[in-house]
């Protein structure tokens, strides 16, 4: 029976390895024309040298073909560094015409092992990892565990659940199944396992996927003055691990003197220059006993330090029996340790397995597989690990897991536990209310104090990128609040090197880095599996998508995602656009556990010059999708600075309809007004019949309460926004509300827009709320959406207006129902707002706002600036050639203004004074201009086919 499961086993992943490694190489083949390193930069490989990080296999080239092989060793932006596998005399020119290519080379030593571990396994008759493989692959359950005596736990400190899975682990006789959730010390409580395995006189063989992990073992082990031995090559150890591996243990060994003079001797012979034909095959011979006696020592050196060591440490393919481990005899093994199992390929894990009759198997099937280039293979089963199959198929016989976490939060904890562990987890005091404020050197900020935070985008028409090449996306929206957040951080004292950010897509990656890396070089941004393992104190999540279809595409598979909030110590801020993002069920918990949990924002709070989404639509439905977000689950998020309320305790929800306005509020809107929409009881529709309300009043302000939750807030911050009125937050902490206003016109510089567009809303003077968060003066870049806002808030009162006196007066009385619009504007013109169906006219509003848009912004000049224009990053508007020197225009003092404040503002800063950059560079600011200008065209183009439906 077993034999039957193994060799299907091993003949489903030959096949699986083999469609892994043609993907490998189609993909190398695609990254090799990328890679060419030109003349210039080949000078770098010519250095060549040991240590530094670990790194991929390369081949030099020329023309004529491969000159050598090695191990890239260290990468800058000016140097490659290899070290070669063969001591070269390589000469290599450096001025000639042609260039060396340094390439890439697919791994076949891995690839040959990995075949060689199933080979041998299938032919496995008889030896110590028999039951072993009885109980991994042919379904035997495990012998009952053996009673071990009481331990002396080397480690005092260990939790009770690492203590059960460490006498758990040793009392197993074949297999046992550490399962560590992020934090919860799994190395800690292998190392434990190993310490005590070793004190019972077991020989160990410790693995692990990846270099880095190993090392990691190898470190913590060395702590405990371990006998351990570490092999593979050196470059590829860190150098704080350099010392145990092999090469090092033997340097220190008592051959290694002779060793050294054996070696002496044949470089002596081998630079002996002779004519006599007799004595050069002297010297060969010579040089070939040497040799092998050199070989003879060197192995005899081996065999006794690996003998000597009571833990050996290699990556699982660096096991590989044709390494230094076929020195020792079969069953020199008790006990096969593999960290981080979920994360190794299977056929890799059967490298060490073979090796030992019980395996210890460590890691977090929740996290990470392994990676694999073959989709193909990866659903055929490639990248389903040893370790989460055996955890399905054996239940928790085989399994312990760690429950107390030293990493997060609780309040970061308890999403991921609730999401993937069953609620297992619970978060150890030390850590479960540390906050960034905390820290040393962090000022307590609003920021510094909140674990959760969501910057959500929903409405605000931060779009992804549009690009062709749909594998990778970019939200320079995204991007923008992503360098708010990490600013008031960094302003607030969080060091930039204990911030992560973390997205998942590459373009996006890119961008960020475009944005940041200058101003915080020691910030990481990261794509998900550059972080698994490590944590931060703060992560920063750009999910990127947000589109009108709602599609997220291949975001994350669950378990990326899980990596990416697990990473952070005490705070998670995730930009998202909710709307899309919810359409993907796993990060839909996310979102409604951010929502219920923790400090929701809008992107209205960050920047000032967004245009809304869904701006041209006109069912109440699609604006009332704010609304559509999880009910009754926001609390009100903003605690007290300094407050010592634990998470999850807040007060209840204050329902919206009880809320009181505050008593500064001008405007007493009746708070069971129906809007026009109806009477849906929905929080957002409420707000918004309390704001239409207020539009259609003589009031110039509407103050909402501190007593609104951050959720209720942002919805009064999007329909505010979709109304086109002002809309700013004031006070801090607790004493944060919103007041909502309205504008002022822009003052007529432009040129006078076609007829029925002239009408104004009430000119209210606008006043000032108190302590303004943000300048009075619209900043950079709104003008244009000032005008579009105006234009859109008077073709809203005009509907309604006719709505609302439709309804009480009937048709007829049509021309009352302008009461917010003055008479003699109404009569101004022959044909009045009133005369034209809502949606045309507001299509002539639009084009009006095109063509003012298209000519300069210098009032008296009229030409276009349709082609050729440039935008002034001060006022926002665009100008001819002649005028667009802000000295030129009027923007001289502002523009002086900002370059000073730039200087001040990048040279020094202060911790906690620092105040959210609004300021845009050109770049981004052209960047917005365009995608106003795309609104404009795609408000034309439905123009245009409405226009088009119409004439059918
Ligand atoms: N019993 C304990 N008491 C106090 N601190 C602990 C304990 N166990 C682990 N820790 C701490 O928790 C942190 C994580 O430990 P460790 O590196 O062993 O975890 P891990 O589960 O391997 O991590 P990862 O999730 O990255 O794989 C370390 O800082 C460690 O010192
Ligand atoms: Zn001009
Ligand atoms: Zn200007």
């Amino acid at each position: 029976m077993t034999s039957a499961a193994v060799e299907s086993f091993v003949t489903k992943h030959l096949d699986l390895l083999e469609l892994e490694r043609d993907a490998e190489v189609e993909e190398r083949s695609a990254v090799e024309q990328v890679r060419e390193v030109n003349r210039f930069a080949f000078r770098l490989p010519l250095v060549t040298g040991r240590g530094g990080p670990r790194g991929d296999i390369v081949g030099l080239y020329d023309e004529s073909g491969q000159l050598a092989t090695g191990i890239l060793t260290r990468i800058t932006p000016k140097l490659v560094t290899v070290a070669f596998d063969e001591s070269h005399d390589l000469q290599l020119s450096l001025d000639r015409e042609n260039s060396y290519r340094l390439l890439k080379l697919a791994n076949d030593i891995t690839y040959k092992r990995l075949k060689k571990a199933l080979i041998t396994l299938k032919k496995y008759h008889s030896g110590p990892a028999s039951s072993l493989i009885e109980v991994l692959l042919g379904g035997a359950a495990p012998c009952p565990a053996s009673e071990i005596p009481p331990l002396t736990f080397c480690n005092a400190s260990l939790d009770a659940s690492q203590k059960e899975a460490v006498l758990f682990a040793l009392s197993q006789k074949e297999l046992a199944i550490i399962h560590g959730p992020p934090g919860t010390g799994k190395t800690t409580t292998v190392v434990e396992i190993i310490l005590q395995a070793v004190k019972q006189g077991s020989k160990v063989l410790c693995c692990a996927p990846s270099n880095i992990a190993v090392d990691n073992l190898v470190e913590r082990l060395a702590r405990w003055k371990q006998r351990i031995v570490r092999l593979g090559h050196p470059a590829r150890l860190l150098e704080s691990i350099q010392r145990h591996s092999l090469d090092a243990v033997l340097a220190r060994s008592d051959g290694a003197q002779i060793v050294a003079d054996i070696r002496r001797d044949i470089d002596q012979l081998k630079n002996k220059k002779t004519q006599d034909k007799r004595e050069r095959s002297d010297f060969r011979n010579e040089i070939r006993l040497l040799r092998k006696e050199l070989k003879e020592r060197e192995e005899a050196a081996a065999l006794q330090s690996l003998t000597a060591a009571c833990v050996v440490l290699a990556t699982n393919t660096g096991a590989s029996l044709d390494g230094p481990l076929k020195l020792l005899p079969d069953g020199h093994f008790d006990i096969v340790v593999i960290d981080e199992c979920a994360q190794a390929l299977e056929a890799s894990c059967w490298i060490p397995l073979l090796q030992a009759r019980k395996c210890i198997l460590a890691g977090d099937h929740k996290q990470l597989p392994p990676t694999t280039v073959s989709h193909k293979a990866a659903l055929a089963g490639l990248s389903l690990s040893l370790m989460e199959r055996l955890a399905e198929e054996h239940g928790g016989s085989t399994v312990r897991t760690l429950t107390v976490q030293y990493r997060m939060h609780g309040a970061i904890m308890q999403w991921a536990s609730q999401a993937l562990y069953r609620g297992q987890l619970t978060a150890h005091p030390s850590v479960a209310r540390h906050l960034l404020r905390d820290l040393p050197g962090v000022a307590a900020t609003e920021e510094t104090g909140l674990p959760l935070l969501l910057v959500d985008t929903a409405g605000c028409g931060l779009f992804e990128l549009e690009e062709e090449d749909d594998q990778s996306k970019g939200n320079p929206g995204e991007v923008r609040l992503v360098s708010l957040h990490v600013q008031a951080l960094v302003d607030a004292g969080v060091r930039a090197g204990d911030i992560a950010v973390i997205t998942p897509y590459n373009l996006q990656v890119d961008l960020l880095r475009q944005s940041l890396a200058h101003r915080h070089p020691e910030l990481e941004i990261k794509s998900v599996d550059g972080f698994q393992g490590r944590e931060k104190e703060a992560v920063i999540l750009s999910f990127v998508r947000s589109n009108r279809k709602g599609e997220v595409g291949f975001l994350a598979e669950d378990r990326r995602i899980n990596v990416a909030v697990t990473r952070a110590r005490r705070h998670v801020a995730v930009v998202c656009d909710s709307h899309t993002v919810s359409n993907h069920a796993f990060l839909k918990t996310l979102v409604d556990y951010f929502t219920e949990h923790g400090e929701v924002r809008t992107a209205f709070e960050y920047l000032d010059d967004i245009v809304p989404e869904n701006y041209s639509h006109e069912s109440p439905q699609v604006h009332g999708q704010a609304g559509e977000k999880p009910q009754g689950s926001a609390v009100p998020a903003r605690k007290a600075p300094g407050s010592q309320q634990p998470v999850g305790a807040r007060p209840g929800r204050k329902k919206p309809g009880g809320v009181p306005l505050g008593s500064k509020a001008h405007a007493q809107p009746s708070v069971n007004a129906g809007g026009p929409e109806g009477a849906r009881r929905d929080g957002a529709d409420h707000f918004r019949a309390m704001i239409a309300e207020f539009v259609a009043s003589e009031e110039t302000q509407l103050e909402f309460p501190a007593s609104l939750n951050s959720h209720d807030r942002m919805r009064v911050h999007q329909i505010a926004e979709e109304l086109g009125l002002r809309h700013d937050s004031s006070g801090e902490g607790k004493e944060r509300f919103i007041t909502v206003s309205k504008r002022v016109l822009p003052a007529p510089a432009a040129p006078p827009p076609p007829a029925g567009t002239d009408s104004k809303a009430p000119v209210c003077p606008e006043t000032p709320s108190p302590e303004q968060t943000e300048p009075p003066i619209r900043g950079p870049g709104s003008r244009d959406q000032l005008d579009l806002r105006a234009l859109h808030l008077e073709r809203l009162q005009r509907a309604r207006g006719r709505q609302e006196q439709q309804t009480r007066e009937g048709p007829q009385a049509a021309g009352s129902g302008l009461r917010k619009l003055p008479e003699k504007k109404k009569k101004a013109k022959g044909l009045t707002a009133m005369d034209l169906p809502a949606e045309e006219d507001f299509d002539a509003l639009v084009s009006a706002a095109i063509k003012a848009d298209n000519t300069c912004g210098l009032a008296k000049c009229t030409a276009s600036v349709a082609t050729l224009g440039q935008l002034c990053q001060h006022c926002g508007r665009r100008y001819c050639l002649s005028h667009h020197l802000p000295e030129i225009h009027g923007c001289g003092e502002r523009a002086h203004t900002h370059a000073r404040q730039r200087i001040s503002r990048e040279g020094v800063l202060y911790a906690g004074s620092g105040t959210k950059d609004r300021s845009l560079d050109p770049a981004k600011r052209a960047q917005l201009q365009r995608r106003l200008d795309r609104k404009l065209d795609e408000l034309t183009g439905q123009r245009r086919s409405k226009g088009k439906e119409k004439g059918k």
